[in-house]
Order: structure tokens, then C-alpha cells, then sequence
């Protein structure tokens, strides 16, 4: 039976996207214009292509402009960086994404770095990955500010928590540790090197799994009411022939008889991401106009 808090991350993205659209229509009554995102596709990869349809659809939904460039897999670099660089000039759009991955024969970091970061909504220029080091305001990644919401949300203060982040990307695991650092939480960063990893995570009032490893941290791995963040989205075999279905990075079974709180997946983490996209966007468009967003609206 579970005895775990179920982390409602459908709901929290419902509710914050409500306070954005509201934002939204204030920011163009005050601008005379909608704020305005850019999503970037190349290829055809099936998932991309769903989660960039949510989220123009998710944008319009917020009283926003969607800017929606989908490109062929084999498009060129140079192809895509002078995209990138038209859209850094076009003053109707306040946030720029490139959805990730990117086709093999392009270079990520080329790509991102070449994103006016004042518009780099996702939070991935290093100028961004260096304000957020050092505590000054940019754009933080959509998934691991989404995480911190519904941990504070839980949680109330984190201050003093020893918080353990399983996986090391530039997209959730050091950010997630910046984050937690930022609200003064003795942070271990683990990942597949780390030395007895179940009794590393067993430390952990807040154990945040971001791996890719579909149910790898199992129910005895976890302190008795952990708080547990899952970030993992895997797509496995299901039971019956021929189906699928997702699974995250934490054997959910096991792990909410033992934690205090979970997120489930789907409807956990997931939706955030395209939450808090939506709310860096609004925000990018204050400060792109140098209009003032009240202190605590988002
Ligand atoms: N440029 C970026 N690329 C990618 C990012 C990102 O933040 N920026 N993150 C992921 C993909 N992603 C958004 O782009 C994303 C992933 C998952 C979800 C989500 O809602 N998941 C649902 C399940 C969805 C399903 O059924 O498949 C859930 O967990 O409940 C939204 C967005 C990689 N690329």
C-alpha cells in the first residue's frame, strides 16, 4: 500500500500557468503587444515533436505568440545559427528555444551560445549557467526551477535538508544542485562513478533522480519520509504485447512505501517543464520591454 504523499505535477503546472496567462495580459496591456516565444525543431524526432506541439499550444493558450520554425533533419548548421541570430533580432520574440536533441552532425554548445541570453529562455547559455553559479538573476532550465517549485511547495523552507541529485547534465543534474545550494541545502551531486550509491541516496532528506535509468532507485535505497523529485521519463515495454508505457528513474512501487512524498510519472515532474518555460518567457518579455513584474507574481 502506498504510504507517500503523491506530488501533484499536473496541477501545479495547471495552477502556475493560470498565474502566467494573467501576467501575460498585463504585460500587453502595458507593452501594446503579446510576449512572444520561439520554439526551434529540427528532424522528426516523434517526442520533440510532441512536446514543441505542446508547447505552442500551451503558449497561445497563455495569451502569448508562438513562433513555431521547423526545419529538416539534414538542415546546416550555419543554416540554423543564422536562424538563431534573425530571431535574436526580432523584437517580437522575447524567448528562443532550440528543442534538444539536436542531430547528431550539429554542435549543442555552438548552438546554444549563439542565443542572445537575455532571450535564452531555457536557461542553457553559459552567461545564464554562470549568473545562476554566482547568484545573479538570468534564465534558469525549465525542469530543475520546476522541481524546486514543487519541493517548496511540499516542503516550505529547504534550508539546512541534505539533498542528494542522481546525474550530472548541463540540462537538470547541476543546475538542480545550484539550485538546492541556492536554498542552503547540503547538496551530493552522485552519478554512475559514485561509490555505494544506496547509501549515498540513503542520507538524503530529498533525493532528486535524474539518470535516465528507468526505476534504478529502489524503495531501500531511500530514508524513511524522503522527499522524492522524479525527473526520469523512460519509455518501456509494458505488460501487455506490444504496448509501452513510461516509467521513471525511481521504482515508484517501492519507493512511496518508504518516502514521505513522490512524484509520479507521468504527471510529476513532466508537465513543469513547459509550466516554467511558459513563465521564463513572460518574464524575458519584462525585462526585454523594461517593464517592472511585481515582486512574487510568478
Ligand atoms: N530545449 C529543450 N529541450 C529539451 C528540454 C528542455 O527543457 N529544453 N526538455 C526535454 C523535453 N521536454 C521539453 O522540451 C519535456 C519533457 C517531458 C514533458 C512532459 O510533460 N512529460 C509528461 C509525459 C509526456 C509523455 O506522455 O510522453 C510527464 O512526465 O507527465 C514535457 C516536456 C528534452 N528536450
Amino acid at each position: 500500500m502506498t504510504k507517500a504523499d503523491i506530488i501533484d505535477g499536473k496541477a501545479f503546472a495547471q495552477d502556475l500557468r493560470a498565474r502566467v496567462a494573467e501576467v501575460a495580459a498585463d504585460f500587453e496591456a502595458m507593452a501594446g503587444r503579446k510576449a512572444g516565444l520561439a520554439v526551434v525543431l529540427v528532424g522528426e524526432d516523434p517526442a520533440s515533436q510532441v512536446y514543441v506541439r505542446n508547447k505552442g499550444k500551451q503558449t497561445v493558450a497563455c495569451g502569448m505568440e508562438s513562433f513555431e520554425h521547423k526545419l529538416p533533419a539534414d538542415t546546416n548548421e550555419a543554416d540554423l545559427l543564422a536562424l538563431v541570430e534573425r530571431l535574436n533580432a526580432d523584437p517580437a520574440v522575447d524567448g528562443i528555444l532550440v528543442q534538444l536533441p539536436l542531430p547528431s552532425h550539429m554542435n549543442e554548445q555552438k548552438v546554444i551560445a549563439t542565443i542572445d541570453p537575455d532571450k535564452d529562455v531555457d536557461g542553457f547559455h553559459v552567461v545564464n549557467v554562470g549568473r545562476l553559479a554566482t547568484g545573479l538573476p538570468g534564465f534558469v532550465p525549465c525542469t530543475p526551477l520546476g522541481c524546486v517549485m514543487l519541493l517548496k511547495d511540499k516542503l516550505g523552507s529547504l534550508s539546512g535538508l541534505d539533498a542528494v541529485v542522481i546525474g550530472r547534465s548541463n540540462i537538470v543534474g547541476k543546475p538542480m544542485a545550484q539550485l538546492l545550494i541556492a536554498e542552503s541545502c547540503t547538496v551530493t551531486v552522485a552519478h554512475s562513478r559514485t561509490k555505494d550509491l544506496p547509501a549515498v541516496v540513503r542520507r538524503a532528506d530529498i533525493v532528486v533522480a535524474a539518470v535516465g535509468r528507468p526505476e534504478m532507485v529502489k524503495g531501500d535505497w531511500l530514508k524513511p519520509g524522503a522527499t522524492v523529485i522524479d525527473v526520469g521519463i523512460n519509455r518501456v515495454p509494458a505488460a501487455e504485447e506490444g504496448k509501452t508505457k513510461l516509467v521513471g528513474d525511481v521504482d515508484f512501487a517501492s519507493a512511496a512505501e518508504v518516502a514521505g512524498a513522490i512524484t509520479p510519472v507521468p504527471g510529476g515532474v513532466g508537465p513543469m517543464t513547459i509550466a516554467v518555460l511558459l513563465r521564463n518567457t513572460v518574464v524575458a518579455a519584462h525585462r526585454n520591454a523594461g517593464i517592472a513584474l511585481e515582486e512574487g507574481a510568478l
